[in-house]
């Protein structure tokens, strides 16, 4: 057994208590070993000195290969934004673009102290090989959309989904899972969710798709079947404890019911919701209701970075003004959302500081100005903290960040790689 020791620092326990302690991990089993300040000495140190060691963050949605469209189109709502900038572009994506962006997106979430991710996408196998590289750990799947598509067309895009998330499930040394993805509820038809929906349930696969993300996709499905969104997606057979949605905005009491009885997961985005201005989600409701929530970016396209400490600040201040109250989404919660909330939605183990669980850590230097002083730590993580405090990135009990350089893959590279490819992306498809 090879073992790693972070050693000096303060280490943010699962009750959101802060104490000085070792974390010791298990190198091979990409575990944590122990926690405290008797921990073993370890073959390799990793110094945490005047820092806080906290479970690295889970970003539980996002495109991560549409950082190459960064800027590209701001300040529309979803659906002209979709339709009239990124779908346009997206068509000329090839699979070497969704490779650099992906590896571009990872360098920033590495950098950023994320150490896994849930991704929708396409060219999924670039993504993985990405994943691999880099060292962290993710829930990919193909995303499949039926409108705009002939029959034969549809199906075949609903059978990749399926197909990919059972080739790609356990890839990187079991750092990658999957899950059956159609796109949401209104870009995928009825007859392709009865019929694929069981498909993959009997495969055992996880589903992921978009649901209640703007009030003008509930009242086409109002319209359409009568009733709300989350009691029809409930009739396919979309709500159970394995699945996730993302966003999760417009959904009234009787859909929060519905999802904390069927235990699904909600991935809250708040940088997009505002920056699409697609509404507020009741987070602190559906909290309260025992819904699993976690927190993720969206794509960069609509955020407009991965940094995951943005989100948590961006959750605890929408959280507060959706509920009219300043003691909603309170920091604990705010930090709960992008650790334990999005692993247990994910059903990864990381997001806690426990032996046993995957060592998947990021160390928080404490020094800046900005950060002091510390009063608590859990508020700073909350409010003050942003990705570049982050020191060391550790995920599966490797350190893939050290002192800020990222050690698996190389950033002017990765940089340069996605620059090019981004503007030559932008040229093609002016072209058209
Ligand atoms: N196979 C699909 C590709 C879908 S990938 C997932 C899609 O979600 C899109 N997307 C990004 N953010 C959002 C969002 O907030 N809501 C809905 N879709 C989004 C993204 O641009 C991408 O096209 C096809 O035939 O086009
Ligand atoms: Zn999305």
């Amino acid at each position: 057994m090879t073992t790693l020791r972070i050693a000096g620092g303060q280490v943010l326990r699962p009750d959101m208590t802060v104490e000085r302690a070792d974390v010791l991990v298990d190198q091979d089993a990409g575990e944590i070993l122990e926690v405290g300040v008797e921990a073993g000495v370890g073959d390799e140190l990793l110094e945490a000195d005047g820092g806080l060691v906290i479970p690295g963050l889970v970003n539980g949605h996002t495109h991560v290969a549409m950082t190459l469209l960064r800027g590209y189109a701001d300040d529309k709502p979803l659906d002209a934004w979709l339709q009239e900038d990124i779908w346009p572009v997206e068509a000329e994506l090839t699979a070497e673009d969704v490779r650099a962006g992906a590896e571009l997106g990872i360098v920033e979430m590495i950098k950023s102290g994320t150490t896994a991710f849930s991704d929708m996408y396409f060219h999924v196998s670039e993504i993985a090989d990405a994943v691999d590289e880099a060292g962290v750990r993710a829930v990919l799947g193909h995303t499949a959309i039926t409108v705009g598509k002939d029959e034969e067309g549809a199906e075949a895009d609903m059978q990749e989904s399926l197909d990919v998330a059972l080739e790609l499930d356990g890839a990187a040394d079991g750092r990658i899972s999957t899950t059956f993805q159609p796109h949401s509820l209104t870009t995928v038809g009825e007859e392709y969710l009865r019929e694929f929906v069981p498909r993959a349930r009997e495969a055992g696969l996880p589903m992921h798709f978009h649901a209640n993300e703007t009030e003008g996709e509930v009242e086409p499905i109002v319209d359409e079947h009568g009733e709300r969104p989350l009691a029809y997606a409930d009739g396919i057979g979309l709500l159970s404890p394995e699945n996730f949605l993302a966003h999760g905005v417009h959904v009234d009491d009787e859909e929060i019911d519905l999802l904390a009885d069927s235990g699904t997961g909600v991935i809250h985005c708040p940088a997009s919701n505002m920056k699409l201005a697609s509404g507020m989600a009741p987070v602190q409701r559906m909290l309260d209701a025992g819904v699993t929530v976690g927190l993720g970016t969206d794509g960069a396209a609509s955020n407009n970075d991965l940094d995951m400490f943005d989100e948590i600040r961006d959750a605890a201040m929408l959280g507060k003004l959706a509920a009219d109250d300043a003691s909603a989404v309170a920091a604990a919660d705010a930090v709960g959302l992008a650790t334990a909330g999005s692993a247990q939605a994910l059903g990864i183990d990381s997001g806690r500081i426990e032996p046993g669980a995957n060592a998947d850590l990021a160390v928080v230097d404490l020094a800046a100005p900005r950060l002091t002083p510390q009063h608590d730590l859990v508020s700073h993580l909350a409010y003050a903290v942003n990705g570049g405090d982050v020191r060391h990135t550790i995920c599966d009990g490797d350190v893939l960040m050290r002192d800020r350089e990222v050690l698996t893959l190389y950033e002017p590279r990765v940089r340069d790689a996605a620059a090019e490819r981004a503007d030559a992306l932008v040229e093609r498809a002016g072209d058209e």
